[in-house]
Parts: C-alpha cells; sequence; structure tokens
C-alpha cells in the first residue's frame, strides 16, 4: 500500500505535502521501486540513491518552470514516479512504453534528452543563458553523478559557465560509484573528503554559505576556500568560477531541503556536492551497487535473477576471454575500457593482468588517444568499447589513430540493436562512421570462432582494426586452440546454392541465412571483413548469381550492403543487389529479437526477401524497405 504515494501525480500534489511526510513517502518511493524493478527489470542502484534528492528538488524547485537537466537520465525514475508516469511505470524500457531514460516526447518535465553521460552541465549552461537572454526567472539545475564528473565535457562546461558566471546549479551527486567503482584523483579526492574529519567542518561552511556570504567577505572565503583546496574538491570548483557548498547528506531530507530553497533563490554558479549511496535501502543493492547497477527482473527478497542465463556464451564473454588468451601469450596487449570493465567483458582481464588493464573513467576521447599514445611505444592496446559511446571519440580515431595508421583494436560490444536502453545506446552506425576511414580493417564475426580469430587478426595488423559484435548470445560452437589471425579480406563460402541468389552475411546471422537459404537453394558467404571487402569473391558471385542479398545489423545508409552495392557497381555485372539493415530511423526500445524480426533480421525476414527476388523482377520490391 502506498498511501501517500497514490496521492501524488505531480510535483505540485507533492508541495501540498508538509515536509514532515517526505520521509514517509520517500520509503513508499523505493518500496514502489523496488516492486516494480523486480518485475522489469532497469536501473535500479542510481535510482534508490536519488529518492529524498529527487523528492527535494522537486518539493523546492518549481518543476517544470524550474528545469531539471539530470545526467545520464539513468537515477531519473523517481523524477519519472512524481511527474505524471507512475501509471506507466510497468512499462519502462518496453516496446512502447516510457523510456529508461528522460524524453522531451515524453513528458514537459523531461528538459533534456539523455542517455549519454555528461551532457548535463553543458545543456544546462545553455538554457540558463537563454533563461538570461529571454529574461525568464528560472532556475536551471543540472544532476550529474562522480561518475559523469570525470568526462571532459562536464569540466568543459564548468570552465564555460565560470565564464559567463551563468546563473545555474550544478547538483554533484556523489556516491563514489561509476557502474564500477569510480577512478581517479577528483573521486579520491571527494573519498577522503567524505570519510575524513573534514567532513563536519565542510558542512559547517555549507550553513555559511547559506546565509548568503555578503560580497566583502568573498575575498576571506576564497582565501579560506583555496586553504581547504589542500584537501578538498572545494578549491578546484571555486577557481573555475563556482561557489562550491557541502558535501551534503543526500538522503537527509532535513538537511536538504533548505539547503535548496536557498540555493534556488542565490545568483552566479553555484556547486551543491551531495553525497548519497547507490542502492539505498536495499541491502544487496547496497552491498554490491555494481551488480544492482542494471538489472533484469529478479527476486526482491533475496535479489536473485528471475532468469539465470544458461545456452552459448555471450560474444562479451567470448571476447574477454579471448583477450585473456592473447594477452598471456603477447605482453605487449593493454586492455582499454572507459567506465565498462563488465559490460565489455574486462573483469577477468584486469584481474589477471592488472597492470595492462585501464578503466579511464567516462572518457572515451582519451581512451583512444591513451591508446594511440601506447601504440606509438610499442604496445598493442585494445579499446573495448560500446559501439554508441565509440561515437564520442570520432576525432580522436580519425585524428589520433587512423592518421597515423597506429594499430589498435577496437572490440566494438553492442554493435546493433541494443534492446531496452533504447535510441540513444542503439549500435547502427560504426560500420557507417568506420568504413570512410582510411586504414581501417572493419570485421565482423558470424561466430564466437569468427570472434576469436578477429581479435588475433587486429593484434597482428600494423594498422587500426575494429571487430563488432552484439548483445547476445553466441552460437555455442567448441573453441580449442589459441586464436588465430585470419586471411585479411578473405570471406568463407559457407553454403554453394544454385547459382540464382546469394545471401552475403555480415555478422551473427549465419544460422539465419543458411536456413533461409533452403528455401531457394541460395549460396550463403560468411563475409568477414567489411573493409577489405573480398572482392575477388565478390566478382566471382556477381558473374554465377542474379541476386546478391547483404545481412547487416547496422543502418542500411553507409553499411556494409552500401559497400558491396559500390563494388559491384565498378563492375559490368547484371547482378542485383538488395541490401538487409536497418532503416534511416532510429531503432526503438523494445525486444531485441521482436526488433531483428521487425526488420528482417531473422529467417522468416531473410527467406522472404529471396522469395521476393526469385519471383519475376515486375513484382520484385524493395525486400529492405519492409
Ligand atoms: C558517454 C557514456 N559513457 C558510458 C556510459 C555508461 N554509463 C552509464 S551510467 C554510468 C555510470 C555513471 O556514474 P555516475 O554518474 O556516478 O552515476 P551513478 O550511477 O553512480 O548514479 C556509465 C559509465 C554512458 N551512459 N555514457
Ligand atoms: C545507462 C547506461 O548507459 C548503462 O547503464 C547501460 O544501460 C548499460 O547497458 P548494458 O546493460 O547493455 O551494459
Ligand atoms: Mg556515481
Amino acid at each position: 500500500m502506498s498511501q501517500l504515494l497514490d496521492t501524488i501525480n505531480y510535483p505540485e500534489d507533492l508541495r501540498s505535502l508538509e515536509e514532515s511526510q517526505l520521509p514517509e513517502l520517500a520509503a513508499e518511493l523505493r518500496a514502489f521501486l523496488l516492486e516494480s524493478l523486480s518485475e522489469t527489470g532497469g536501473h535500479l542502484g542510481a535510482n534508490l540513491g536519488t529518492v529524498e534528492l529527487t523528492l527535494a528538488l522537486h518539493y523546492a524547485f518549481s518543476t517544470p518552470r524550474d528545469r531539471l537537466v539530470w545526467d545520464v537520465g539513468h537515477q531519473a525514475y523517481v523524477h519519472k514516479l512524481l511527474t505524471g508516469r507512475r501509471g506507466a511505470f510497468g512499462t519502462i524500457r518496453q516496446a512502447g512504453g516510457l523510456s529508461g531514460f528522460p524524453k522531451r516526447k515524453e513528458s514537459p518535465y523531461d528538459t533534456f534528452g539523455v542517455g549519454h553521460a555528461s551532457t548535463s552541465i553543458s545543456a544546462a549552461l545553455g538554457m540558463a543563458q537563454a533563461a538570461a537572454e529571454q529574461g525568464e526567472d528560472r532556475a536551471v539545475t543540472a544532476i550529474i553523478g562522480d561518475g559523469a564528473m570525470t568526462a571532459g565535457m562536464a569540466f568543459e562546461a564548468l570552465n564555460h559557465a565560470g565564464h559567463l558566471n551563468a546563473n545555474l546549479l550544478v547538483i554533484l551527486n556523489d556516491n563514489e560509484m561509476s557502474i564500477s567503482p569510480n577512478v581517479g584523483a577528483l573521486s579520491k579526492r571527494f573519498s577522503r573528503l567524505i570519510a575524513g574529519r573534514w567532513y563536519n567542518r565542510m558542512r559547517d561552511n555549507a550553513d555559511r554559505a547559506l546565509a548568503r556570504i555578503p560580497p566583502a567577505r568573498d575575498f576571506a572565503k576564497r582565501a579560506e576556500e583555496h586553504f581547504k583546496g589542500l584537501i578538498t574538491p572545494g578549491t578546484l570548483f571555486e577557481e573555475l568560477g563556482f561557489n562550491y557548498i557541502g558535501p551534503v547528506d543526500g538522503h537527509n531530507l532535513e538537511e536538504l531541503l533548505p539547503i535548496l530553497t536557498n540555493l534556488r533563490g542565490m545568483d552566479g554558479p553555484r556547486l551543491l556536492h551531495v553525497v548519497t549511496r547507490k542502492g539505498k535501502g536495499y541491502e544487496p543493492a547496497e552491498n554490491e551497487p555494481t551488480k544492482y547497477h542494471g538489472v533484469t527482473p529478479f527476486d526482491p527478497v533475496t535479489g536473485a535473477p528471475r532468469k539465470s542465463g544458461g545456452g552459448a556464451q555471450a560474444y562479451t564473454k567470448v571476447f574477454g576471454d579471448a583477450l585473456c588468451e592473447v594477452a598471456a601469450a603477447d605482453a605487449r596487449v593493454t586492455g582499454i575500457t572507459p567506465a565498462m570493465r563488465e559490460g565489455s567483458g574486462l573483469v577477468e582481464f584486469e584481474q589477471q593482468f592488472p597492470e595492462r588493464f585501464f578503466d579511464v573513467g567516462i572518457a572515451e576521447q582519451h581512451a583512444l588517444t591513451f591508446a594511440a599514445g601506447q601504440a606509438c611505444e610499442g604496445l598493442r592496446p585494445v579499446v573495448a568499447i560500446y559501439s554508441t559511446f565509440l561515437q564520442r571519440a570520432y576525432d580522436q580515431l580519425i585524428h589520433d589513430i587512423a592518421i597515423q595508421n597506429l594499430p589498435v583494436v577496437f572490440a566494438i560490444d553492442r554493435a546493433g540493436i541494443v534492446g531496452p536502453d533504447g535510441p540513444t545506446h542503439g549500435g547502427n552506425f560504426d560500420l557507417s562512421f568506420l568504413r570512410p576511414i582510411p586504414n581501417m580493417t572493419i570485421m565482423t564475426p558470424a561466430n564466437e570462432l569468427d570472434l576469436r580469430n578477429m581479435l588475433a587478426t587486429g593484434l597482428a595488423l600494423d594498422g587500426p582494426s575494429a571487430l563488432r559484435y552484439p548483445k547476445d548470445k553466441a552460437v555455442g560452437l567448441a573453441m580449442s586452440g589459441p586464436p588465430e589471425p585470419l586471411e585479411v579480406g578473405k570471406a568463407e563460402v559457407v553454403r554453394e546454392g544454385n547459382g540464382d541468389q546469394a545471401l552475403l552475411v555480415f555478422g551473427p546471422f549465419m544460422g539465419a541465412a543458411l536456413e533461409a537459404a533452403e528455401a531457394t537453394d541460395a549460396t550463403v558467404v560468411n563475409m568477414r571483413f567489411v573493409k577489405p571487402l573480398d572482392t575477388a569473391l565478390l566478382a566471382e558471385l556477381a558473374v554465377s548469381h542474379s541476386h546478391l542479398v547483404t545481412v547487416e545489423e547496422n543502418a542500411l545508409a553507409g553499411g556494409a550492403g552500401e559497400a558491396v552495392q559500390a563494388f559491384i557497381g565498378t563492375l559490368d555485372a547484371e547482378v542485383e543487389v538488395r541490401c538487409l539493415g536497418l532503416p534511416d530511423a532510429f531503432v526503438p526500445q523494445g525486444e531485441r529479437g521482436a526488433l531483428l524480426t521487425e526488420y528482417g533480421l531473422d529467417a522468416r525476414g531473410m527467406t522472404a526477401c529471396l522469395q521476393e527476388l526469385a519471383q519475376p523482377r515486375q513484382v520484385a520490391r524493395e525486400c529492405s524497405q519492409k
């Protein structure tokens, strides 16, 4: 029973409560989150940690007129519950349901669409500047975690905000965790500060700051802050032009509410350092915050997942194990992750090779240039990165790695459809943005053996390379012997057909392709390399077949199919090329298998395409435009 929560649909309902009722509401919100997310899965830990902070923000500020900008947005579930979306909460992250992140189309309270980290201060600064320009008196607040604060972009925005003397509040939600333990000097400094004797002293300072220190005292205050800065992060923010206040206990509403109310009335750049606990109130999540960062449906009593993952290993795990094998054989191999140790399969690697493992924080750009530096000195860095996050580092990829032809291997996970995270995390574009880059070798494993061998192939090359694989299970093939380099640019004919049609498969679709090939006795090729293409084989197939159908889990625009089309266009051949892949639209959230079916990337879709092509020409239609 949620007696209070049932009466709260919008923040104005919340604001009609007595402050003394808020702790009870916080308890109800936690119980609601736990019950609901145990059914649907989602980002549990961060949301349990921001219950009081979110309540206090909506209580103290006049949202949506006052703008709240959440960083990443994985911690904004309570915000959704308080802003008219409690009834739909059971649909979160499912097809057609609520997004797992703030989304402008979903609610006027969602001021900025997010999913990727470290954008909040820039966006909030833009909004604050617009408010100033428009003569609007509205508060703008960015809420950013200590993990997201490790990104350069956050500091670029702080630097600019100080320069503009913008009317902006930044709340640093510090739980000492990214997905895994946070990294870096700033994070360590936060921890020392919170744990140490300076904590109480700083709280006194917060009280004084809230008494609105008059300008005459500003100089003295700054001198004191500088002294504090010898051991606190306060000076850093102060030097950037922010009035630093904190740290304050982010679970103590009595402390938070007056501070936020006062901060609402203050001008200039302000940074409130709030300390919270990830997973607060749910013991399993408090004890193992990494495990409970993002969860699948689980039993709330024990915390155990409802479904245990049987069957073949995930590609992520295959990669992680293969990296350990190649690193054991080659001391030059390093493993780099921008804050995605678990998701990218590097846990084992860190355990086995701690001195060769680098979690650089949420700093994709730095990850790439750091790898470039290592490569210059003879190391063989492997950057394990999600397709969507590699987008952040495009210039580093071109300028720092490809132009210098440095041997950096990209193990690109979450390539293609990601499922519940939706469009912000979709890995639909990597083939398109990698293909035009000179010197790149691009590989698409069809199964776990390919993946292992492609890692070895990348490491044997003298230039940059990428292998990309989805958030999915591999095929379940037996793996024996060490990963071995493949012949670069060489495809494999897996099934010889009758010569009419050929399926050219880029990626893990071999099972579906072989099934589809039965219907029309089509040839099936594991293309393996998007760049360089096996042009010799393509030239043969173009002569011996009437239709070539490419299959890839990437945007059709700029993808592997287009590469094949472009090459075939240079030949004097009668063959027709059709492309199956992702459309010119952002792939919505939903179940991965269902989305693959929707886009024709399963046996049924491929069969339908082949059968359609087998019809007389006039009735054939674009099978890629289902
Ligand atoms: C650019 C980018 N890189 C990586 C991620 C993956 N990611 C999502 S949340 C998260 C941890 C964020 O830590 P923090 O900001 O401290 O938030 P917390 O989960 O601790 O509340 C990471 C690494 C991302 N969303 N965006
Ligand atoms: C919010 C965020 O960016 C991550 O937590 C992401 O949701 C992880 O995705 P995976 O679950 O695919 O690792
Ligand atoms: Mg954190």
